[in-house]
């Protein structure tokens, strides 16, 4: 069901804690009376809890305590803003978010070793390599002769320089962000020349029809609302999409911007380098948000670095009768396995979505190499468990 009404989201949405990361801030500098007691009740509730969360496990008392009166020098932003969808949401795999860029010094205590397990030991003394797309060529078809790829997604996220994440976007940082990147995708030219379409006005029929055929973003995700990160929707946010369909640029929904490029079939290196050759040419117009060590910033700590995920739909009859087996070989190869809706989603007509689960400590061209030797070892064993 789609949500209509910024009213709705939030009512249906967001618990008390979320209510107040939604609307309030810390006073300069420091941290108010009401933000530290949900704190305080937010964090003995995820502690008593079953989360498995990262958030759950890398929040111990000491570094609540370190940590709770801290706020960020340019949005004066606080632990509430960054814990609050994992304490909202006791089923988060990870359950944090950095409200703006300083957040992941600020709170490094707790950001770090999140980072350090998500991405498979990118230690808080580890430096991103400097960016390196390499050439999609080299990535044969993983399945010239389709048996098993339904499609193939690669996706960046960008933040633009300047500007807080979406817990602390004003209404008026929404609209300018939203005119900039369409100032810059309407400049696209060639095979990614297309058409933005703002998500305020557009008809219901269109927008879930987009979302159906996985080229939109879903309405309503319980995780970015209890982080602050649906304020003023739908304002500001929207779809940009090429003439054939498979260069799309995402606008001011969970990160400023979203580069995609998807198309049926299992041609990974084409696709990449239809996505690189997009954010080449975007990079020309907006000045993206990297840091020294992080690499490209991100709302989201599992989207740091390279913020590559690159996915295939696909299916794999054999392997995925025994879920737990399968589970482990995903991975052995750093897989991660979401359902079709994407995140959060489960698998319909037994079709998986499986992509990279690290995105930092190696450059784009070796993120990309590592989900290509992934899938082609899967691909390999489901034909081994047909024929045996
Ligand atoms: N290989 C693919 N082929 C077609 N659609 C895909 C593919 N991979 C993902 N999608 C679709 O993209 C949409 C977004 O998915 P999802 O939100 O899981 O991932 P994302 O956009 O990479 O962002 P995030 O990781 O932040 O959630 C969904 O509709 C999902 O089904
Ligand atoms: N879209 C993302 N950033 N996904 C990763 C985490 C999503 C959610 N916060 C969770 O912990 O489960």
């Amino acid at each position: 069901m789609l949500l209509h009404s910024k009213l709705r989201l939030e009512h249906q949405l967001l618990g008390r804690c979320a209510q107040l990361v939604v609307n309030r801030h810390a006073s300069k500098g420091s941290v108010d009376k009401e933000v530290m007691e949900q704190m305080e009740e937010g964090f003995k509730k995820l502690a008593e809890s079953k989360s498995k969360s990262l958030l759950k496990k890398h929040l111990t008392k000491e570094i609540f305590e370190k940590l709770k009166a801290k706020t960020t020098p340019s949005f004066n932003s606080t632990l509430l803003h960054c814990i609050s969808s994992g304490m909202c949401n006791h089923d988060s795999g990870v359950g944090l978010y950095a409200p703006d860029p300083e957040a992941y010094k600020v709170f490094a205590d707790l950001f770090d070793p999140v980072i350090e397990e998500y991405h498979k030991s990118f230690k808080k003394t580890d430096k991103q390599p400097a960016t390196a797309f390499g050439k999609g060529a080299d990535f044969e078809n993983l399945d010239p002769d389709g048996h098993f790829i339904v499609s193939t997604r690669v996706r960046c996220g960008r933040a633009v320089k300047g500007y807080p994440f979406n817990p602390c976007l004003t209404e008026a940082d929404y609209l300018e962000l939203e005119s900039k990147i369409c100032g810059a995708v309407s400049s696209l030219t060639g095979e990614y020349k297309g058409k933005y379409m703002p998500l305020t006005g557009m008809d219901k029929c269109l927008q879930e029809q987009l979302i159906e055929d996985h080229y939109l973003f879903k309405e309503g995700d319980r995780f970015l609302a209890s982080a602050g990160a649906s304020r003023f929707w739908p304002t500001g946010r929207g779809i940009f999409l090429n003439s054939a369909k498979n260069f799309l640029v995402w606008c001011n929904e969970e990160d400023h911007i979203r580069i995609i490029s998807m198309e049926k079939g299992g041609d990974l290196g084409k696709v990449y380098d239809r996505m690189v050759g997009g954010v080449e040419a975007l990079g020309k117009q907006l000045q993206f948000n990297r840091d020294e060590r992080l690499g490209f910033l991100t709302f989201c700590p599992t989207n740091l670095g390279t913020s590559i995920r690159a996915s295939v739909h696909i299916k794999l009859p054999n392997l995925m009768c025994d879920p737990d087996e399968m589970k482990k070989l995903a991975d052995k190869y750093r897989l991660q396995i979401r359902g079709t809706s994407g995140e959060h989603s489960e698998a319909k007509g037994g079709v998986h979505d499986i992509s990279n689960q690290r995105r930092m400590g190696l450059t784009e061209y070796e993120i990309i190499k590592e989900m290509h030797d992934g899938i082609k070892g899967l691909i390999e064993a489901e034909c081994k468990a047909r024929s045996a």
